[in-house]
Formats: structure tokens, sequence, C-alpha cells
């Protein structure tokens, strides 16, 4: 029996597409399209889970003939834990829930694939099963269930039940299944959102619990900042986590601490993987706000309402499943640091409500009327063109001036080689205290790695280091193991090319973005171009546009996006005009293989 059960009349959740037209003119695959739209915005809105659900399968009745639909969410072994039901009513609710489709469900679960049942009645997988209502004449009851997946693993089913009359075709419920399909892989990237919102909240939150335990007893300062790291004596450059000796590197360390002092916002630039949150963090550890709250917030990540609501808060029924008032980042790093990561990333809504904020330095709380004050000194990043941004008039001039008082450029790690060695020994000490083992690297691997171009910088350092680690057979690291030596480094794939031809793939804004150096002048293209395999043939066959809704993206343009964005496909979304949905459904045309870090 499932620890929480809730059902709901489809005409009471009030989320029912009024006035949608079924008739003829529309196919299958235009109201499951419209189904899509429309769900994927109701899963938008931040909220409560079980009501959100509820409200998905409310306008899932409004778009698929259907006489019940069923939510069931699965605790960590495979166990139903939570139902969410709508089309039976309140009164018959009992009854229902000793009637759950429990074969079904765990068919569903152990398979991880679709169940489609034609006849309940006749089922081994409905013993219990028997029709509670009239029945028009020749009509039977079928049932189609597809597991909702949180990646690979099943987290939960969304089941329905429909009459198969002698209009039904084998074909329509083809259909049926490919559209609750989609639904349920919309739903699966909600919960997985709304996790990770939820974890990184309870993260920030325990932090500031034992921040003010410490405060409180007098214990020298540690954690005000997210995620350890930074200094226990204020501008000791040694216990920022950030290592380096190179001059680029020392140059933005010297920027970073003078600026700490003041209140000024200020705007950290770079590429991915330069390093921008740890030095956001030592701008907080080097300032007087060092034992007050260092918050952060990716602005990317999330959808804009939930954008809004965690920067802001909201106060209780702001929105549906606003059960509670909640206290967003402005306030929590009240005293301290606000780091927005990506903000080059925000809409033209959430960029006026920010302006107001740092204008004013008050606001309200979603659904709120109580005007908060707060002191908090802005930390922001991005390593998008902001100045080509304001120009195209896709980022706000008045915000660009407020949030970039100083501006401090990260050194790519293509500019500051010497870290390299330094950079790679710590990684490899960080990965052995992890895994207890003892690695070195000889100097062949030194060689390899101070040759590459490393333009996912840092943390692609990081990564090929860890996965080196992790794959070698010796204590000692050799060129040979690295995989780049085995043609299996996707850097290699993606950047390196022949020497006659240096950048086939590589689109000309791209190129000048990696190759430009700092200072401007000539790039070095045949430095570059020494190191560097063909790029495979299939790959640059592949480069044609491919449609989606009516938006044409080419591989290029994709794997732009992807890298730009630091291979967050939310982010890579929205600089390519596309949804979530689209971008995961290009990834998987164009046979990406997506980059983890
Ligand atoms: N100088 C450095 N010393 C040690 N570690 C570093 C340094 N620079 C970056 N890193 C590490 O590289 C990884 C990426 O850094 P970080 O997340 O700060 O990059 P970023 O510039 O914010 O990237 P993005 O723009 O994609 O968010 C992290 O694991 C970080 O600890």
């Amino acid at each position: 029996m499932p620890a929480h059960a809730s059902t709901i009349e489809p005409s009471a959740a009030g989320h029912a597409v009024s006035g949608y037209n079924r008739g003829p003119s529309h196919t299958r695959s235009d109201i499951a399209l419209r189904g899509v739209y429309e769900i994927s915005k109701v899963l938008a809105v931040p909220g409560r889970l079980e009501v959100t659900l509820n409200n998905v399968l409310t306008l899932l009745s409004s778009f698929l003939d259907m006489r019940h639909g069923l939510v069931t969410m699965l605790d960590e072994g495979g166990t139903p834990m939570s139902v969410i039901g709508i089309g039976w009513s309140e009164e018959r609710a009992h009854a229902w829930m000793g009637r759950q489709p429990a074969r079904a469900v765990a068919q569903i679960t152990s398979t991880g694939m679709p169940v489609v049942v034609h006849n309940m009645e006749r089922s081994a997988l409905f013993p219990d099963w028997s029709f509670d209502g009239p029945l028009p004449r020749d009509a039977r009851v079928s049932f189609i269930g597809v597991p909702i997946k949180d990646q690979m693993r099943v987290v939960g089913t969304l089941t329905i039940e429909q009459i198969w009359d002698e209009t039904t075709t084998y074909h329509a419920a083809d259909e049926d299944v490919r559209f609750l399909t989609m639904v349920a892989n919309l739903i699966g990237q909600t919960m997985r959102l709304l996790t990770l919102v939820q974890r990184d909240r309870e993260r920030l939150m325990d932090q500031q619990r034992l921040l003010e335990k410490g405060l409180a007893d007098g214990a020298p300062r540690r954690e005000g900042s997210a995620q350890g790291g930074p200094s226990e004596r204020k501008g000791d450059v040694g216990k920022t986590g950030i290592v380096g000796t190179s001059p680029a590197l020392r140059q933005a360390l010297q920027q970073i601490q003078r600026v700490a002092r003041s209140h000024s916002a200020v705007l950290l630039r770079g590429e991915s993987g330069t390093g921008k949150e740890l030095f956001a963090r030592a701008t907080h550890d080097f300032s007087p706000r060092a034992k007050k709250p260092f918050i952060k917030l990716n602005c990317a990540a999330l959808p804009e309402s939930v954008l809004e609501s965690e920067l802001f808060g909201h106060e209780k029924g702001a929105f549906t499943g606003a059960v509670a008032q909640r206290e967003g980042r402005f306030e929590l790093a009240d005293g301290g640091t606000l780091f927005l990561d990506e903000i080059g990333d925000t809409s033209q809504a959430f960029q006026v409500k920010l302006l107001r904020v740092l204008q004013e330095g008050e606001f309200e709380r979603v659904g709120g009327s109580q005007t908060i004050k707060v002191d908090v000194r802005l930390v922001c990043a991005t390593n998008r063109n902001l100045e080509e941004a304001v120009a195209k008039g896709e980022f706000r001039a008045d915000l660009y001036y407020r949030i970039n008082v100083v501006s401090v450029r990260l050194p790519a790690l293509r500019d500051r080689r010497e870290d390299i060695p330094q950079l790679a020994r710590e990684f490899l000490r960080r990965f052995d205290r992890e895994h207890h083992t003892e690695h070195e690297l000889s100097p062949s691997a030194l060689g390899v790695l101070e040759n590459c171009y490393f333009p996912g910088n840092v943390r692609e350092l990081e990564n090929c280091i860890r996965r080196t680690a992790t794959l070698s057979l010796d204590d000692r690291i050799d060129a040979a193991d690295f995989a780049c030596r085995n043609d299996e480094c996707l850097s290699a794939t993606l950047w390196k090319t022949a020497v006659s031809d240096p950048f086939p793939i590589i689109q000309p804004r791209v190129r000048d973005r990696l190759f430009a150096p700092p200072g401007g002048g000539e790039t070095p293209r045949e430095a570059f171009a020494e190191n560097v395999p063909a790029v495979p043939l299939r790959e640059r066959e592949a480069d044609r546009d491919i449609p989606i809704d009516n938006v044409k993206v080419s591989r290029t343009e994709l794997l732009d996006a992807l890298e730009g964005s630091g291979w967050v496909q939310a982010k890579a979304a929205r600089r390519l005009g596309l949804s979530a949905r689209q971008i995961g459904y290009a990834i998987r045309k164009y046979d990406i293989e997506v980059r983890k870090f």
C-alpha cells in the first residue's frame, strides 16, 4: 500500500485547456504536441510535486480519452511510495486504493519499458480487475503504462485506462504510448530538477547553521563559503584552493584581493571551467564580509519562474504548491555575498527584477507585499560576451553597468600553460586522497598534458586526470595512458584537426573565441594544428541541419552551444532557442556523447 495517495476529479483541478478542439481538423500528433507544450508549462511552475502531478494528469485528460490516470512514485528500492490519481471521486477513492495496477507497475519498473494491454479484463497483469461502471456495447478497457525515469533509473510510472471501442486502432494506441512517454520524460526531468534544488537548498541551510554555530562558539571562521575551500586567514592566497603561479593567474588574484575590500559589484569573466566560482569565493573570503554567508545561484540551470522564487523567496500560497513561506537567496545572503553564476543567460524580464533590487536594495517575495531590505555584495560571472548581448538588445545596458563595476577576466588555461603541471599534480593528489591510492605522473605524461589545448580549461584537465587515474593499470601514469593517445579523447575529436585544413568543423565565431589571443593579433593556429588528428568524416557529414519543431540546428551549432555552456544542456538550449526536450532530441539525433564533469 502506498504511503501517500490522493485523487482529484478532472474538473476540480482547474487546469483543463478550455475550448481545445479535438475535432477532425486536429491529428493525434497535433494534439500530442499541444499537450506536451501545455504540460511543460505546468511543470515549469514551482510547487509541491504532488500538486503539480495532479495538474499534469488533469491536463492529460484534456488531451487523451482516458478514464483514469495515475502517477505512481517509487522509493529507492522500486516500491510504490505515493500515488497521485485522477478520474475517481473522493468517495470511490477508498475502494480504488486497493486496486492499484501493482503487477503492471512492477513490470514497467523492472523492464523500464512501456506496457500496453488491450483488454484489462483478460490480462494476467490485472487479476482482480473488473469494470466499475456501464461499459458501451463491444467496448473494453485498455491500459497503457510508461516508466518515469531519472536518467536510467525508473523512479515512477505514468499509467492510464482508456475505453477501447470499434473506432480505436492499434496505431492510435501506439501514438498514445509515444505521447505518454514524452510526458513521462518531462515529469522525470522536473523531479530531477526539484530534487537538485532541494538538495542545494538543504546544503546551504546546513552551511548557514554551521556558520552561525561557529560564530556563536567563537570558533575560528571556516565554512563561510558554500563548498569548503577558501581561507581561514584573510588574504592567504594559498588557502583559496586556487592553484597556479603563472603571471596571468597571479594578476587576476591580485585584482580580486584589491576589489574584495570594497562593496562594489564584481563581474568575473572567462571561458567555462576557468575557475569563476573559486574566484567568487575568494572575493568573499578576502572581504570584510568573510564571516557572513556566501550564497550561490546558477541562473542558467533553472527555469525563469523557479529562478525568481529561489532568488527572492515566496509567500505561502503565492502559487500552486507554495505551502509555506520561504526565504530567497537574497535574504540568505544578507550581510554576505551573493554569487550569481551565468548571469548572461537570464531573460529580460528577470533582468528587470534583478535591476530593481540592485538599485533600491529592496524587493518583495513572490506573492508578497512586504518590502524586504538586504545588504548583499554581488559577484556575478558569465562566459558570454555581454557587450555583444547588450548591443543585440539581449542584455539590459543598465543592469550591465550595475553588475560590472569591477570586471576581472580569468585567463584560459592555454594562456597559462605553466600552471598545468601544478594543477595536474594537485588533482591527482585529490584523487589519491579520495581513493587511498598513490599515483605519479611520468615526464612523458606531463608532456602530453602540457601540449594539450584544453578547450574545457581547468575543468577538463581535472576530468582528464581523474579519468586517466581511474583507468590506469599502474601507479605511474604514462603518456600512453591518456585517452587522446588512443583516439578516445572527446576534446581531441572536437577541436583538433588536420594541418591542411585546421578548422573545418569549428564555426568562425567559435574559432575566434577560442583562438583569439587576449590582446588581439594573430591566432596561434599553426602551433595548435601540429597536435591534431583529423575529424572523422562521419562527423563532418553529420553536420547537416536537423529540423526540430520548425527550428533548424546543425551539429556544429549544437556542439558550439554545448561547449560554450560548459555542457549544461538547459543553458545551451536557451542559447539556441530550444526547449529542454528539443535539445535532448537534437543531442540524440546527432549522436553526441554528452560530457559530464
Ligand atoms: N586555478 C584553479 N585551481 C584549482 N582548481 C581550479 C582552478 N580553476 C578551476 N578549478 C577547478 O575547475 C573546476 C571548474 O571550475 P569552476 O566551476 O569554478 O569554473 P567556472 O569558470 O565557474 O565554469 P562555468 O563557467 O562552466 O560555470 C572546479 O572543479 C574548480 O575547482
